[in-house]
Protein backbone atom coordinates (compact mmCIF):
# COMPACT_ATOMS: atom_id res chain seq x y z
CA UNK A 1 0.00 0.00 0.00
CA UNK A 2 1.43 3.56 -1.49
CA UNK A 3 0.43 5.78 1.09
CA UNK A 4 1.76 3.76 4.34
CA UNK A 5 5.07 3.85 3.18
CA UNK A 6 5.83 7.26 4.65
CA UNK A 7 5.49 5.91 8.20
CA UNK A 8 5.70 2.69 8.08
CA UNK A 9 8.97 2.81 10.54
CA UNK A 10 6.32 4.25 12.99
CA UNK A 11 3.84 1.84 12.22
CA UNK A 12 5.87 -1.24 13.14
CA UNK A 13 7.07 0.29 16.14
CA UNK A 14 3.52 1.00 17.49
CA UNK A 15 3.07 -3.02 16.26
CA UNK A 16 5.53 -3.84 18.54
CA UNK A 17 4.21 -2.61 20.94
CA UNK A 18 0.68 -3.31 20.74
CA UNK A 19 1.99 -6.85 20.74
CA UNK A 20 3.58 -6.18 23.93
CA UNK A 21 0.74 -4.46 25.43
CA UNK A 22 -1.25 -7.70 24.64
CA UNK A 23 1.13 -10.24 25.78
CA UNK A 24 1.20 -7.98 28.97
CA UNK A 25 -3.17 -8.28 28.78
CA UNK A 26 -2.75 -12.17 28.71
CA UNK A 27 -0.10 -12.53 31.34
CA UNK A 28 -2.24 -11.26 34.38
CA UNK A 29 -4.74 -14.60 33.63
CA UNK A 30 -1.53 -17.03 33.19
CA UNK A 31 -0.42 -15.50 36.50
CA UNK A 32 -3.82 -16.46 37.97
CA UNK A 33 -3.65 -19.92 36.21
CA UNK A 34 -0.47 -20.32 37.44
CA UNK A 35 -1.23 -18.99 41.16
CA UNK A 36 -4.02 -21.69 41.79
CA UNK A 37 -1.86 -24.57 39.87
CA UNK A 38 0.88 -23.50 42.56
CA UNK A 39 -1.54 -23.52 45.74
CA UNK A 40 -3.45 -26.60 44.46
CA UNK A 41 0.04 -28.76 44.39
CA UNK A 42 1.46 -26.96 47.19
CA UNK A 43 4.35 -24.48 45.67
CA UNK A 44 5.80 -21.28 45.92
CA UNK A 45 3.10 -18.79 44.34
CA UNK A 46 4.33 -15.26 45.39
CA UNK A 47 6.37 -15.04 42.28
CA UNK A 48 3.27 -15.75 40.24
CA UNK A 49 1.45 -12.53 42.20
CA UNK A 50 4.19 -9.95 41.45
CA UNK A 51 4.47 -10.90 37.62
CA UNK A 52 0.94 -10.58 37.14
CA UNK A 53 0.60 -7.19 39.00
CA UNK A 54 4.06 -5.77 36.57
CA UNK A 55 2.46 -6.70 33.84
CA UNK A 56 -0.22 -4.40 34.50
CA UNK A 57 1.82 -1.02 33.98
CA UNK A 58 3.34 -3.03 31.12
CA UNK A 59 0.42 -3.29 29.75
CA UNK A 60 -0.64 0.60 29.91
CA UNK A 61 2.32 1.91 29.11
CA UNK A 62 2.87 0.07 25.81
CA UNK A 63 -0.81 0.39 24.98
CA UNK A 64 -0.35 4.37 25.17
CA UNK A 65 3.00 4.00 23.79
CA UNK A 66 1.15 2.07 20.81
CA UNK A 67 -1.88 4.38 20.37
CA UNK A 68 0.53 7.46 20.22
CA UNK A 69 2.63 5.87 17.65
CA UNK A 70 -0.24 5.65 15.60
CA UNK A 71 -1.78 8.27 16.35
CA UNK A 72 0.82 10.58 15.58
CA UNK A 73 1.71 8.35 12.46
CA UNK A 74 -1.80 8.62 11.11
CA UNK A 75 -1.78 12.62 11.77
CA UNK A 76 1.72 13.06 9.39
CA UNK A 77 0.50 10.93 7.08
CA UNK A 78 -3.03 12.33 6.61
CA UNK A 79 -0.91 15.51 6.35
CA UNK A 80 1.38 14.01 4.08
CA UNK A 81 -1.26 12.65 1.82
CA UNK A 82 -3.76 15.69 1.39
CA UNK A 83 -0.38 17.98 0.24
CA UNK A 84 0.61 15.70 -2.12
CA UNK A 85 -3.29 15.27 -3.60
CA UNK A 86 -3.48 18.79 -3.69
CA UNK A 87 -0.40 19.31 -5.06
CA UNK A 88 -0.81 16.29 -7.82
CA UNK A 89 -4.10 17.07 -8.49
CA UNK A 90 -3.83 20.73 -9.34
CA UNK A 91 -0.72 19.71 -12.06
CA UNK A 92 -3.20 17.30 -13.45
CA UNK A 93 -4.96 17.97 -16.72
CA UNK A 94 -8.29 19.83 -16.74
CA UNK A 95 -10.02 17.68 -18.98
CA UNK A 96 -9.16 15.02 -15.94
CA UNK A 97 -10.53 17.16 -13.50
CA UNK A 98 -13.69 18.07 -15.27
CA UNK A 99 -14.40 14.49 -16.38
CA UNK A 100 -14.30 12.98 -13.22
CA UNK A 101 -15.41 15.45 -11.33
CA UNK A 102 -15.18 17.32 -7.39
CA UNK A 103 -16.96 14.28 -6.41
CA UNK A 104 -13.57 12.13 -7.45
CA UNK A 105 -11.35 14.52 -5.38
CA UNK A 106 -13.31 14.99 -2.69
CA UNK A 107 -13.15 11.22 -1.88
CA UNK A 108 -9.71 11.09 -1.99
CA UNK A 109 -8.99 13.89 -0.42
CA UNK A 110 -11.41 13.83 2.27
CA UNK A 111 -12.97 10.85 2.61
CA UNK A 112 -10.55 8.09 1.62
CA UNK A 113 -7.54 10.03 3.45
CA UNK A 114 -10.15 10.13 6.53
CA UNK A 115 -10.82 5.83 5.91
CA UNK A 116 -7.07 5.53 6.15
CA UNK A 117 -7.31 6.97 9.76
CA UNK A 118 -9.04 3.94 10.76
CA UNK A 119 -6.77 1.44 9.50
CA UNK A 120 -3.50 3.40 10.68
CA UNK A 121 -4.90 4.78 13.92
CA UNK A 122 -6.94 1.55 15.40
CA UNK A 123 -7.34 -1.59 12.87
CA UNK A 124 -3.89 -2.77 12.84
CA UNK A 125 -3.54 -2.63 16.36
CA UNK A 126 -6.98 -4.47 16.81
CA UNK A 127 -5.38 -7.22 14.31
CA UNK A 128 -2.47 -7.80 16.14
CA UNK A 129 -4.61 -7.61 19.96
CA UNK A 130 -6.94 -10.27 18.01
CA UNK A 131 -4.18 -12.81 16.57
CA UNK A 132 -1.53 -12.60 19.92
CA UNK A 133 -4.01 -12.87 22.35
CA UNK A 134 -5.16 -15.64 21.50
CA UNK A 135 -1.88 -17.57 20.04
CA UNK A 136 0.19 -16.56 23.11
CA UNK A 137 -2.84 -18.28 25.60
CA UNK A 138 -2.72 -21.28 23.20
CA UNK A 139 0.84 -21.67 23.28
CA UNK A 140 0.46 -21.80 27.38
CA UNK A 141 -2.21 -23.80 27.29
CA UNK A 142 -0.48 -26.47 25.12
CA UNK A 143 2.81 -26.09 27.81
CA UNK A 144 -0.26 -27.01 30.27
CA UNK A 145 -1.59 -30.15 28.44
CA UNK A 146 -1.75 -30.84 24.74
CA UNK A 147 -4.47 -33.15 24.57
CA UNK A 148 -6.70 -30.82 26.84
CA UNK A 149 -6.02 -27.55 24.06
CA UNK A 150 -6.87 -29.34 21.25
CA UNK A 151 -10.28 -30.93 22.93
CA UNK A 152 -10.38 -26.50 24.40
CA UNK A 153 -10.45 -25.06 20.51
CA UNK A 154 -12.71 -27.03 19.23
CA UNK A 155 -15.59 -25.00 19.75
CA UNK A 156 -13.67 -22.54 18.01
CA UNK A 157 -12.30 -23.98 15.44
CA UNK A 158 -16.42 -25.31 14.95
CA UNK A 159 -17.87 -21.71 15.02
CA UNK A 160 -14.90 -20.68 12.20
CA UNK A 161 -16.34 -23.67 9.96
CA UNK A 162 -19.82 -22.37 10.27
CA UNK A 163 -18.51 -18.43 9.87
CA UNK A 164 -16.83 -19.60 6.74
CA UNK A 165 -19.97 -21.16 4.93
CA UNK A 166 -22.13 -18.32 6.41
CA UNK A 167 -19.26 -16.30 4.26
CA UNK A 168 -19.03 -18.45 1.25
CA UNK A 169 -19.00 -17.09 -2.23
CA UNK A 170 -19.55 -12.95 0.09
CA UNK A 171 -18.05 -11.23 -2.95
CA UNK A 172 -20.29 -12.31 -5.00
CA UNK A 173 -23.15 -11.59 -2.82
CA UNK A 174 -21.65 -8.18 -2.14
CA UNK A 175 -21.34 -7.11 -5.92
CA UNK A 176 -25.27 -8.18 -5.78
CA UNK A 177 -26.10 -6.17 -3.03
CA UNK A 178 -24.24 -3.18 -4.38
CA UNK A 179 -25.87 -3.52 -7.78
CA UNK A 180 -29.46 -4.05 -5.76
CA UNK A 181 -28.30 -1.18 -3.93
CA UNK A 182 -27.59 1.23 -6.52
CA UNK A 183 -30.81 0.27 -8.72
CA UNK A 184 -32.74 1.40 -5.66
CA UNK A 185 -30.77 4.96 -5.22
CA UNK A 186 -31.40 5.41 -9.01
CA UNK A 187 -35.32 4.91 -9.07
CA UNK A 188 -35.78 6.41 -5.75
CA UNK A 189 -34.19 9.64 -7.04
CA UNK A 190 -36.22 8.79 -10.68
CA UNK A 191 -39.17 8.75 -8.23
CA UNK A 192 -38.42 12.10 -6.09
CA UNK A 193 -37.46 14.09 -9.62
CA UNK A 194 -40.26 12.90 -11.50
CA UNK A 195 -43.25 13.09 -8.85
CA UNK A 196 -43.92 16.67 -10.57
CA UNK A 197 -43.79 15.44 -13.84
CA UNK A 198 -45.81 11.84 -13.30
CA UNK A 199 -48.63 13.87 -11.18
CA UNK A 200 -49.04 16.73 -14.00
CA UNK A 201 -49.93 13.66 -16.42
CA UNK A 202 -51.55 11.86 -14.08
CA UNK A 203 -49.94 8.59 -14.17
CA UNK A 204 -49.22 8.17 -10.82
CA UNK A 205 -49.20 4.47 -11.15
CA UNK A 206 -46.79 4.32 -13.86
CA UNK A 207 -44.15 6.39 -12.12
CA UNK A 208 -44.68 4.33 -8.74
CA UNK A 209 -43.79 0.85 -10.92
CA UNK A 210 -40.08 1.33 -11.25
CA UNK A 211 -39.11 2.43 -7.73
CA UNK A 212 -41.70 -0.51 -6.42
CA UNK A 213 -39.67 -3.30 -8.76
CA UNK A 214 -36.50 -1.82 -7.52
CA UNK A 215 -37.80 -1.86 -3.70
CA UNK A 216 -39.24 -5.50 -4.24
CA UNK A 217 -36.00 -6.94 -5.55
CA UNK A 218 -33.61 -5.37 -2.92
CA UNK A 219 -36.56 -6.73 -0.14
CA UNK A 220 -35.86 -9.97 -2.00
CA UNK A 221 -32.09 -9.94 -2.03
CA UNK A 222 -31.80 -9.13 1.76
CA UNK A 223 -34.46 -11.36 3.00
CA UNK A 224 -32.53 -14.23 0.45
CA UNK A 225 -29.14 -13.56 1.62
CA UNK A 226 -30.19 -13.44 5.75
CA UNK A 227 -31.64 -16.74 5.06
CA UNK A 228 -29.05 -18.04 3.59
CA UNK A 229 -26.41 -16.47 5.85
CA UNK A 230 -28.43 -16.19 9.41
CA UNK A 231 -28.32 -20.24 10.39
CA UNK A 232 -24.68 -20.93 10.34
CA UNK A 233 -23.83 -17.63 11.96
CA UNK A 234 -26.63 -18.51 14.94
CA UNK A 235 -24.92 -21.80 15.09
CA UNK A 236 -21.12 -20.15 15.17
CA UNK A 237 -22.10 -17.98 17.95
CA UNK A 238 -24.09 -20.93 20.10
CA UNK A 239 -20.79 -23.04 19.30
CA UNK A 240 -18.19 -20.02 20.24
CA UNK A 241 -20.15 -18.87 23.79
CA UNK A 242 -18.20 -18.86 26.30
CA UNK A 243 -20.68 -21.18 28.26
CA UNK A 244 -20.51 -23.90 25.54
CA UNK A 245 -16.63 -23.27 26.25
CA UNK A 246 -16.79 -24.08 30.12
CA UNK A 247 -18.91 -27.00 29.85
CA UNK A 248 -16.89 -28.29 27.01
CA UNK A 249 -13.91 -27.91 29.50
CA UNK A 250 -15.27 -29.03 32.76
CA UNK A 251 -16.96 -31.79 31.25
CA UNK A 252 -13.74 -33.16 29.49
CA UNK A 253 -11.19 -32.06 32.33
CA UNK A 254 -13.24 -34.32 34.32
CA UNK A 255 -13.01 -37.08 31.93
CA UNK A 256 -9.10 -36.62 31.43
CA UNK A 257 -8.58 -36.29 35.16
CA UNK A 258 -10.37 -39.96 36.05
CA UNK A 259 -8.60 -41.32 32.80
CA UNK A 260 -5.27 -39.88 34.93
CA UNK A 261 -4.31 -37.77 32.00
CA UNK A 262 -4.92 -34.42 33.90
CA UNK A 263 -3.96 -33.71 36.84
CA UNK A 264 -7.02 -31.63 38.55
CA UNK A 265 -4.03 -28.70 39.31
CA UNK A 266 -3.90 -28.79 35.30
CA UNK A 267 -7.38 -28.03 34.60
CA UNK A 268 -7.24 -24.45 36.59
CA UNK A 269 -5.54 -22.70 33.49
CA UNK A 270 -8.03 -24.29 31.26
CA UNK A 271 -10.99 -22.63 33.10
CA UNK A 272 -9.30 -19.41 33.25
CA UNK A 273 -7.93 -18.77 29.63
CA UNK A 274 -9.77 -21.71 27.65
CA UNK A 275 -13.33 -19.48 28.22
CA UNK A 276 -12.16 -16.83 27.00
CA UNK A 277 -10.22 -17.16 23.66
CA UNK A 278 -13.27 -16.97 21.78
CA UNK A 279 -13.77 -12.87 21.81
CA UNK A 280 -10.22 -12.59 21.18
CA UNK A 281 -10.97 -14.70 17.78
CA UNK A 282 -14.16 -13.01 16.53
CA UNK A 283 -12.15 -9.82 16.84
CA UNK A 284 -10.17 -11.46 13.95
CA UNK A 285 -12.52 -11.42 11.25
CA UNK A 286 -13.51 -7.73 12.50
CA UNK A 287 -10.26 -6.17 12.08
CA UNK A 288 -9.45 -7.98 8.93
CA UNK A 289 -13.01 -6.19 7.07
CA UNK A 290 -11.73 -2.82 8.64
CA UNK A 291 -8.27 -3.72 6.62
CA UNK A 292 -9.73 -4.51 3.79
CA UNK A 293 -12.34 -1.08 3.79
CA UNK A 294 -8.63 0.63 4.74
CA UNK A 295 -6.75 -0.87 1.78
CA UNK A 296 -9.62 0.11 -0.66
CA UNK A 297 -9.07 3.64 0.20
CA UNK A 298 -5.78 3.24 0.11
CA UNK A 299 -5.83 1.92 -3.31
CA UNK A 300 -8.10 4.46 -4.76
CA UNK A 301 -5.60 7.57 -3.11
CA UNK A 302 -2.70 5.66 -4.95
CA UNK A 303 -4.54 5.48 -8.87
CA UNK A 304 -5.01 9.38 -8.18
CA UNK A 305 -1.58 9.89 -7.29
CA UNK A 306 -0.46 7.47 -9.85
CA UNK A 307 -2.55 9.81 -12.40
CA UNK A 308 -0.23 11.17 -15.35
CA UNK A 309 0.25 15.30 -14.61
CA UNK A 310 0.82 17.59 -16.74
CA UNK A 311 4.46 18.72 -17.44
CA UNK A 312 4.81 22.34 -16.32
CA UNK A 313 6.38 24.57 -18.88
CA UNK A 314 9.63 25.54 -17.96
CA UNK A 315 8.89 29.12 -20.09
CA UNK A 316 12.43 28.50 -21.92
CA UNK A 317 11.21 30.81 -24.78
CA UNK A 318 9.29 33.89 -23.81
CA UNK A 319 6.38 34.70 -24.84
CA UNK A 320 5.03 37.77 -26.42
CA UNK A 321 1.63 38.57 -24.68
CA UNK A 322 -0.46 40.64 -27.52
CA UNK A 323 -0.87 39.63 -30.40
CA UNK A 324 -1.49 36.13 -30.19
CA UNK A 325 -1.28 34.22 -33.25
CA UNK A 326 -2.58 30.37 -32.38
CA UNK A 327 -1.00 27.15 -34.69
CA UNK A 328 -2.57 23.60 -34.39
CA UNK A 329 0.12 21.91 -36.16
CA UNK A 330 -0.60 18.41 -37.44
CA UNK A 331 -2.47 17.43 -34.18
CA UNK A 332 -3.66 14.46 -33.44
CA UNK A 333 -5.44 13.23 -30.21
CA UNK A 334 -7.39 11.08 -28.14
CA UNK A 335 -8.57 10.57 -24.76
CA UNK A 336 -7.73 6.95 -24.76
CA UNK A 337 -4.75 4.73 -26.82
CA UNK A 338 -7.43 2.92 -28.74
CA UNK A 339 -9.95 5.53 -30.47
CA UNK A 340 -8.65 9.12 -31.99
CA UNK A 341 -11.09 11.88 -31.59
CA UNK A 342 -8.75 14.39 -33.62
CA UNK A 343 -6.77 13.51 -36.74
CA UNK A 344 -4.10 15.75 -38.41
CA UNK A 345 -5.86 18.95 -37.49
CA UNK A 346 -3.76 22.22 -38.89
CA UNK A 347 -5.24 25.18 -38.11
CA UNK A 348 -4.53 28.66 -37.41
CA UNK A 349 -6.02 31.54 -35.79
CA UNK A 350 -4.87 34.55 -37.16
CA UNK A 351 -3.92 37.66 -34.22
CA UNK A 352 -7.57 39.55 -33.70
CA UNK A 353 -9.59 37.00 -36.14
CA UNK A 354 -12.46 34.88 -35.13
CA UNK A 355 -12.90 31.22 -35.90
CA UNK A 356 -15.80 29.69 -35.56
CA UNK A 357 -15.91 25.96 -35.15
CA UNK A 358 -19.25 23.46 -36.25
CA UNK A 359 -19.45 20.57 -36.66
CA UNK A 360 -22.21 17.66 -35.52
CA UNK A 361 -22.58 16.61 -31.77
CA UNK A 362 -19.40 14.48 -31.25
CA UNK A 363 -17.37 16.05 -34.03
CA UNK A 364 -14.80 17.18 -31.34
CA UNK A 365 -14.91 20.41 -31.02
CA UNK A 366 -14.87 21.12 -27.48
CA UNK A 367 -12.23 18.35 -27.47
CA UNK A 368 -9.94 20.67 -29.90
CA UNK A 369 -10.76 23.76 -27.93
CA UNK A 370 -9.70 22.37 -24.70
CA UNK A 371 -6.12 21.48 -25.94
CA UNK A 372 -5.07 25.35 -26.27
CA UNK A 373 -5.94 25.57 -22.34
CA UNK A 374 -4.03 21.72 -21.65
CA UNK A 375 -7.13 20.53 -20.79
CA UNK A 376 -5.20 17.32 -22.56
CA UNK A 377 -2.21 17.42 -24.33
CA UNK A 378 -1.91 16.55 -27.70
CA UNK A 379 -0.93 12.97 -28.92
CA UNK A 380 1.00 13.90 -31.62
CA UNK A 381 1.82 17.48 -32.84
CA UNK A 382 1.30 20.52 -31.46
CA UNK A 383 -0.36 23.52 -30.41
CA UNK A 384 1.61 26.84 -30.59
CA UNK A 385 0.73 30.37 -29.09
CA UNK A 386 3.48 33.12 -31.19
CA UNK A 387 5.42 30.07 -32.21
CA UNK A 388 5.75 28.69 -29.01
CA UNK A 389 4.38 25.04 -27.63
CA UNK A 390 1.49 25.42 -24.89
CA UNK A 391 3.54 22.59 -23.32
CA UNK A 392 6.10 24.45 -22.60
CA UNK A 393 4.76 27.66 -21.57
CA UNK A 394 4.29 27.60 -17.55
CA UNK A 395 0.53 27.24 -16.46
CA UNK A 396 0.37 31.09 -15.19
CA UNK A 397 1.63 32.18 -18.05
CA UNK A 398 -0.21 30.11 -20.54
CA UNK A 399 -3.79 31.26 -18.47
CA UNK A 400 -2.63 35.21 -18.98
CA UNK A 401 -2.54 34.46 -22.68
CA UNK A 402 -5.67 32.12 -23.24
CA UNK A 403 -9.00 32.61 -21.43
CA UNK A 404 -12.09 30.67 -21.15
CA UNK A 405 -16.27 31.15 -21.33
CA UNK A 406 -17.92 27.38 -21.21
CA UNK A 407 -21.43 26.76 -21.31
CA UNK A 408 -21.10 24.73 -18.00
CA UNK A 409 -20.60 28.19 -16.64
CA UNK A 410 -18.86 28.18 -12.37
CA UNK A 411 -19.52 30.68 -9.95
CA UNK A 412 -17.82 30.24 -6.52
CA UNK A 413 -19.73 30.68 -3.21
CA UNK A 414 -18.14 34.06 -2.40
CA UNK A 415 -18.69 37.90 -3.30
CA UNK A 416 -20.05 38.96 -6.73
CA UNK A 417 -16.60 40.76 -6.78
CA UNK A 418 -14.36 38.40 -6.30
CA UNK A 419 -16.29 36.23 -8.56
CA UNK A 420 -15.28 38.79 -10.97
CA UNK A 421 -11.54 39.20 -10.20
CA UNK A 422 -11.10 35.40 -9.80
CA UNK A 423 -8.34 35.72 -12.37
CA UNK A 424 -6.95 39.34 -11.71
CA UNK A 425 -7.55 39.38 -8.16
CA UNK A 426 -5.37 42.52 -7.94
CA UNK A 427 -7.77 44.46 -10.13
CA UNK A 428 -9.38 47.39 -7.96
CA UNK A 429 -13.42 48.33 -7.88
CA UNK A 430 -13.51 50.64 -10.96
CA UNK A 431 -12.07 47.77 -13.66
CA UNK A 432 -14.25 45.68 -12.05
CA UNK A 433 -17.67 47.83 -12.48
CA UNK A 434 -16.29 48.55 -15.69
CA UNK A 435 -15.92 45.08 -17.45
CA UNK A 436 -19.37 44.24 -15.59
CA UNK A 437 -20.89 47.13 -17.58
CA UNK A 438 -19.37 46.25 -20.61
CA UNK A 439 -20.64 42.52 -20.33
CA UNK A 440 -24.43 44.12 -19.58
CA UNK A 441 -24.42 42.51 -16.07
CA UNK A 442 -23.66 45.87 -13.64
CA UNK A 443 -27.61 46.78 -13.30
CA UNK A 444 -28.43 43.35 -12.56
CA UNK A 445 -25.52 43.26 -9.92
CA UNK A 446 -26.61 46.24 -8.49
CA UNK A 447 -29.97 45.14 -7.83
CA UNK A 448 -28.45 42.45 -5.85
CA UNK A 449 -28.78 43.21 -1.86
CA UNK A 450 -25.36 44.07 -1.25
CA UNK A 451 -24.76 45.09 -4.66
CA UNK A 452 -21.05 43.83 -5.60
CA UNK A 453 -20.64 42.65 -1.88
CA UNK A 454 -23.24 40.47 -2.29
CA UNK A 455 -22.45 36.65 -1.71
CA UNK A 456 -23.48 34.23 -4.51
CA UNK A 457 -24.56 30.81 -4.09
CA UNK A 458 -26.40 30.55 -0.26
CA UNK A 459 -29.92 32.58 -1.23
CA UNK A 460 -28.99 34.89 -4.26
CA UNK A 461 -29.09 32.58 -7.13
CA UNK A 462 -28.27 34.33 -10.65
CA UNK A 463 -30.03 32.58 -13.91
CA UNK A 464 -28.11 30.73 -16.55
CA UNK A 465 -27.76 33.79 -18.77
CA UNK A 466 -26.92 36.47 -15.68
CA UNK A 467 -24.42 34.10 -14.83
CA UNK A 468 -22.92 33.43 -18.23
CA UNK A 469 -22.28 37.39 -18.46
CA UNK A 470 -20.65 37.28 -15.19
CA UNK A 471 -18.24 35.11 -16.90
CA UNK A 472 -17.62 37.06 -19.55
CA UNK A 473 -16.84 40.32 -17.73
CA UNK A 474 -14.46 38.24 -15.79
CA UNK A 475 -12.99 37.05 -18.84
CA UNK A 476 -12.68 41.13 -19.63
CA UNK A 477 -10.96 41.82 -16.83
CA UNK A 478 -8.68 39.13 -17.12
CA UNK A 479 -7.97 40.67 -20.62
CA UNK A 480 -6.41 37.55 -22.21
CA UNK A 481 -5.18 37.89 -25.53
CA UNK A 482 -6.93 34.00 -26.64
CA UNK A 483 -10.09 33.43 -25.95
CA UNK A 484 -12.38 30.26 -25.97
CA UNK A 485 -15.73 30.43 -26.36
CA UNK A 486 -18.30 27.84 -26.06
CA UNK A 487 -21.18 29.80 -27.41
CA UNK A 488 -24.41 28.38 -24.77
CA UNK A 489 -26.72 26.59 -26.52
CA UNK A 490 -30.14 27.54 -24.66
CA UNK A 491 -31.16 30.73 -23.45
CA UNK A 492 -33.52 31.63 -21.36
CA UNK A 493 -35.75 34.30 -22.84
CA UNK A 494 -34.68 36.03 -26.27
CA UNK A 495 -33.91 39.32 -23.93
CA UNK A 496 -31.46 37.67 -21.85
CA UNK A 497 -29.87 36.22 -25.68
CA UNK A 498 -29.63 39.26 -27.05
CA UNK A 499 -27.49 40.96 -23.59
CA UNK A 500 -25.15 37.29 -24.24
CA UNK A 501 -24.52 38.57 -27.74
CA UNK A 502 -23.62 42.12 -27.24
CA UNK A 503 -21.55 41.11 -24.14
CA UNK A 504 -19.39 38.59 -26.31
CA UNK A 505 -19.16 41.10 -29.24
CA UNK A 506 -17.53 43.63 -26.93
CA UNK A 507 -14.96 40.80 -25.67
CA UNK A 508 -14.50 39.58 -29.14
CA UNK A 509 -12.81 42.86 -29.89
CA UNK A 510 -9.16 42.52 -30.57
CA UNK A 511 -8.85 39.40 -29.44
CA UNK A 512 -7.59 35.98 -31.26
CA UNK A 513 -11.18 34.03 -30.62
CA UNK A 514 -11.83 30.75 -31.20
CA UNK A 515 -15.73 30.11 -30.82
CA UNK A 516 -17.66 26.49 -30.49
CA UNK A 517 -20.93 27.42 -32.07
CA UNK A 518 -23.68 25.55 -31.83
CA UNK A 519 -25.95 27.51 -33.73
CA UNK A 520 -24.69 28.63 -37.41
CA UNK A 521 -26.52 32.11 -37.07
CA UNK A 522 -23.71 33.34 -34.80
CA UNK A 523 -21.10 32.14 -36.75
CA UNK A 524 -21.87 34.87 -40.00
CA UNK A 525 -19.91 36.89 -39.39
CA UNK A 526 -16.82 35.13 -38.05
CA UNK A 527 -13.43 35.45 -40.24
CA UNK A 528 -13.14 31.57 -40.71
CA UNK A 529 -15.26 28.65 -40.18
CA UNK A 530 -14.00 25.29 -39.99
CA UNK A 531 -16.22 22.33 -40.07
CA UNK A 532 -15.11 19.78 -37.92
CA UNK A 533 -16.56 16.28 -38.85
CA UNK A 534 -15.58 12.99 -36.98
CA UNK A 535 -12.52 14.05 -35.91
CA UNK A 536 -10.94 16.05 -38.85
CA UNK A 537 -11.14 19.16 -40.86
CA UNK A 538 -13.82 18.48 -44.01
CA UNK A 539 -14.05 22.44 -44.78
CA UNK A 540 -12.55 25.99 -43.88
CA UNK A 541 -13.51 29.12 -45.11
CA UNK A 542 -15.90 32.58 -44.40
CA UNK A 543 -19.54 31.87 -44.69
CA UNK A 544 -19.67 33.49 -48.09
CA UNK A 545 -16.83 31.27 -49.67
CA UNK A 546 -18.58 27.61 -47.44
CA UNK A 547 -22.05 28.92 -49.04
CA UNK A 548 -20.35 29.01 -52.72
CA UNK A 549 -18.26 25.49 -51.88
CA UNK A 550 -21.97 23.88 -51.51
CA UNK A 551 -20.78 21.27 -49.20
CA UNK A 552 -21.48 20.23 -45.72
CA UNK A 553 -21.34 24.02 -44.49
CA UNK A 554 -23.71 25.08 -46.98
CA UNK A 555 -26.22 21.67 -46.58
CA UNK A 556 -26.16 22.67 -42.38
CA UNK A 557 -27.23 26.21 -43.37
CA UNK A 558 -30.10 25.15 -45.50
CA UNK A 559 -31.46 22.42 -42.44
CA UNK A 560 -31.10 25.55 -39.95
CA UNK A 561 -32.95 28.42 -41.89
N1 LIG B 1 -13.45 13.17 -21.18
C1 LIG B 1 -13.67 12.34 -22.20
N2 LIG B 1 -13.25 11.06 -22.15
C2 LIG B 1 -13.45 10.21 -23.18
N3 LIG B 1 -14.06 10.57 -24.33
C3 LIG B 1 -14.50 11.83 -24.44
C4 LIG B 1 -14.33 12.78 -23.38
N4 LIG B 1 -14.88 13.96 -23.79
C5 LIG B 1 -15.36 13.76 -25.04
N5 LIG B 1 -15.13 12.48 -25.44
C6 LIG B 1 -15.47 11.90 -26.74
O1 LIG B 1 -14.74 12.60 -27.73
C7 LIG B 1 -15.53 12.84 -28.89
C8 LIG B 1 -15.58 14.33 -29.17
O2 LIG B 1 -16.28 14.97 -28.13
P1 LIG B 1 -16.43 16.55 -28.02
O3 LIG B 1 -17.15 16.88 -26.77
O4 LIG B 1 -15.12 17.20 -28.25
O5 LIG B 1 -17.37 16.85 -29.28
P2 LIG B 1 -18.18 18.18 -29.61
O6 LIG B 1 -18.08 18.34 -31.08
O7 LIG B 1 -17.71 19.30 -28.76
O8 LIG B 1 -19.65 17.75 -29.21
P3 LIG B 1 -20.82 18.68 -28.57
O9 LIG B 1 -21.19 19.68 -29.60
O10 LIG B 1 -21.93 17.70 -28.32
O11 LIG B 1 -20.27 19.28 -27.33
C9 LIG B 1 -16.90 12.24 -28.59
O12 LIG B 1 -16.92 10.96 -29.18
C10 LIG B 1 -16.93 12.13 -27.10
O13 LIG B 1 -17.71 11.03 -26.73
Amino acid sequence: MLPLRTVRGRLLLGIACQATAALAGVTPFIAVAETGRALLSGEEWLLYVVVGIAALPVRVISLTAATTLTHFADNDLQLHLRRELARHVSRLPLGWLSTRGSGAVKQAVHDDVGALHHLVAHALLDLVSALVIPIAATVYLVTVNPLMTVITLVPLALGFAFRSRAMRNVHVRMAEYHHATESLNTASVEFVHGIAVVKTFGQTGKGHNRFREAARTYGKFVSDWAEHVTPPLIRSQIVQAPLVALVVVLTAGTALSAAGLLTPADLVPFLVLGTGLSGPALAIGYSLQELRAGRAAADRISTVLATPALREGTGAAPVPISPARVEFDSVNFGYDAETEVLRSIDLVLEPGTVTALVGPSGAGKSTLAGLLGRFHDVSEGSVRINGVDVRDIPSAELYRRVGFVLQDVRLLNTTVLDNIRLASPEADEAAVVLAAKAARIHDRITALPDGYLTVLGDDVHLSGGEAQRVCIARALLADTPVLVLDEATSFADAESEAEIQEAVGELAVGRTVLVIAHRLTTVREADQIVVLEDGVIRERGTHDDLLAADGAYASMWTVTR
